[in-house]
């Protein structure tokens, strides 16, 4: 094969890029290939909607965890046997001591607290953990315990798979915390920690028995009531015991493969369910997708998967234990649900949506809502025009009916509006036969409590218009207008 590609893609490019840009560089190396050789320009052809960019937005990076607690309680040796856990899982994990900024010449240690969050250089760390996030290599600082000094060296860390951040601090910087998927906080016994604190110290960060004792008084203890322990209720887990506790590393190491072998947005968002992992939701969307099907097969196709979406919503509502006479007379244990139901259209596409729903939740009372820019002016706020809703929200779980979520912004608004009618966020559960990964995070960033039901995650065209590959207005094609 020739090698006379485009000049625009440089090839030495790829070669020296980081994970996003060399995909980039790849992605039209291969778009000018298949123009040369086929004569279609297949980026203007609308036949593929893909580029580097948006496959980018459908990445959802490492898995980030934070790993929280006293000094010496065990973070670090907890760390190392989930590292060990994963087996051959790319892991980096990062000490929030390297991050020191260090004393000046002139500063005493003795009268430093090392414990206070000034003393780390937290805007520094954050940097590095965006650079891993990107996939791209980050050079973090080295410190010397016995000088109190930063190194005149960096280290260079490639990004994983998993990126394990640990230190008394992890949780106390906002940006950060906000970052991590999993926040393990490791605690024990004061007085344990102390002894191990003393034999590690004068051991390898050259300390006499007085001067941890004498910092440990003065700044250690003090600063773990202020700063620390008041962050332990954002832990997901709070592992008593440390190492000894082999149970709760067990569980955490078997989460935290759960998540990796979850290659989508459910990594990141537990409430989100996608159902359409199977052939036969496959098959559904083979059909209704299709510009060629009938009216009448895309309502038919469209109702079967709104009726299975229905369903899979009616599976995230609580239940309660019952029983029921069977005609032979004996007893039968079962479950019947514990909430009341109502349901709420986001018009037009959702009115699509009611038929499906019905089909499968007979009696549901059913509200209406329209969200619209002002016409005049296209990069208007959305606005509710028109809101007609079920009575007694606030005890209510209802079903949010939106066929196709694009950008998520009008999903957004409607939610805000239920919240502000009374309606519960943990108990709103959007149904969404498409919705774009950009919408799903749209969503989840402003309502993480809230719950997602769809059958396909798409994702949203460059120019933010549709969702691609999508299957045009759903409504339009829905209502046969
Ligand atoms: N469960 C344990 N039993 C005995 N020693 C431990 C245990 N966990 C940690 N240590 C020791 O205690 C010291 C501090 O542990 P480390 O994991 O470095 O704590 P941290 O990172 O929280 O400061 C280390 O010398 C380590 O080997
Ligand atoms: N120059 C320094 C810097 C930090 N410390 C102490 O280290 C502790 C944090 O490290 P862990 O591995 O124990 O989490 C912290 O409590 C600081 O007091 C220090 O002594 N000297
Ligand atoms: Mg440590």
């Amino acid at each position: 094969m020739s090698t006379d590609y485009d000049e625009s893609v440089d090839l030495t490019e790829i070669a020296k890029a980081d994970s996003a840009t060399c995909q980039s560089c790849i992605t039209r190396l291969a778009f000018t290939c298949a123009k040369r050789l086929t004569g279609v320009d297949l980026e203007s052809s609308g036949l593929i909607n893909w580029t580097g960019e948006s496959e980018e937005s459908q990445s959802v990076g490492p898995f980030l965890i934070g790993v929280a607690g006293g000094s010496a309680s065990g973070k670090t040796t907890v760390c190392n046997k989930i590292i060990q856990g994963l087996g051959d899982r790319r892991c980096v994990m990062i000490a929030l001591d390297w991050f020191y900024k260090g004393l000046e010449d002139e500063q005493d240690a003795s009268s430093y607290n090392f414990d206070h969050p000034d003393s780390l250089d937290f805007e520094l760390l954050s940097l590095c953990l965006e650079m891993l996030i990107r996939g791209q290599s980050t050079e973090v600082p080295c410190y010397d315990f016995s000088t109190h000094k930063r190194l005149p060296v960096k280290r260079l860390i490639s990004p994983g798979e998993v990126v394990i951040i640990e230190g008394i601090l992890t949780f106390y910087p906002i940006d950060i915390r906000s970052m991590l998927h999993l926040k393990i906080f490791v605690d024990e016994d004061p007085d344990t920690c102390l002894c191990r604190r003393i034999r590690r110290d004068v051991s390898s960060r050259g300390r006499t028995i007085e001067s941890v004792l004498a910092q440990y008084e003065k700044f250690v203890k003090p600063s773990y009531e202020e700063f620390i322990a008041p962050t332990k209720r954002y832990a997901d887990i709070i592992v008593p015991r440390g190492a000894e506790n082999l149970v709760a590393i067990d569980l955490v190491i078997k989460h935290i493969a759960l998540k990796l072998s979850q290659p989508d947005l459910r990594r990141l968002y537990p409430n989100l369910v996608i159902m359409g992992d199977n052939p036969q939701i496959q098959g559904l969307h083979s059909v209704f997708r299709d510009r060629e099907a009938s009216r009448e097969d895309f309502i038919f196709h469209a109702d079967r998967l709104i009726r299975l979406i229905a369903e899979e919503g009616l599976s995230l509502l609580p239940f309660q234990q019952s029983f029921v006479y069977t005609p032979t007379g004996d007893v039968y244990h079962g479950f019947k649900y514990s909430a009341e139901l109502a349901s709420v259209s986001i018009m037009r596409g959702g009115d699509a949506m009611e038929a499906g729903l019905r089909a499968v939740c007979k009696n549901i009372s059913i509200g209406k809502m329209l969200i619209a820019k002002d016409p005049l002016d296209p990069s208007s706020e959305r606005k509710v025009i028109y809101c007609k809703l079920p009575s007694e929200l606030s005890r209510k779980h209802v079903f949010l009916l939106d066929p196709i979520l694009g950008t998520g912004k009008t999903a957004v608004k409607a939610v805000e509006e239920l919240l502000r009618r009374g309606c519960i966020e943990s108990q709103i559960i959007i149904l969404s036969l498409v919705t774009s990964s950009e919408g799903v995070r749209f969503c989840f960033e402003h309502f993480p409590q809230l719950k997602l039901v769809t059958s396909a995650v798409d994702h949203l065209h460059v120019s933010q218009s549709r969702v691609v590959p999508g299957l045009g207005e759903f409504a339009d094609r829905y209502f046969g207008t």
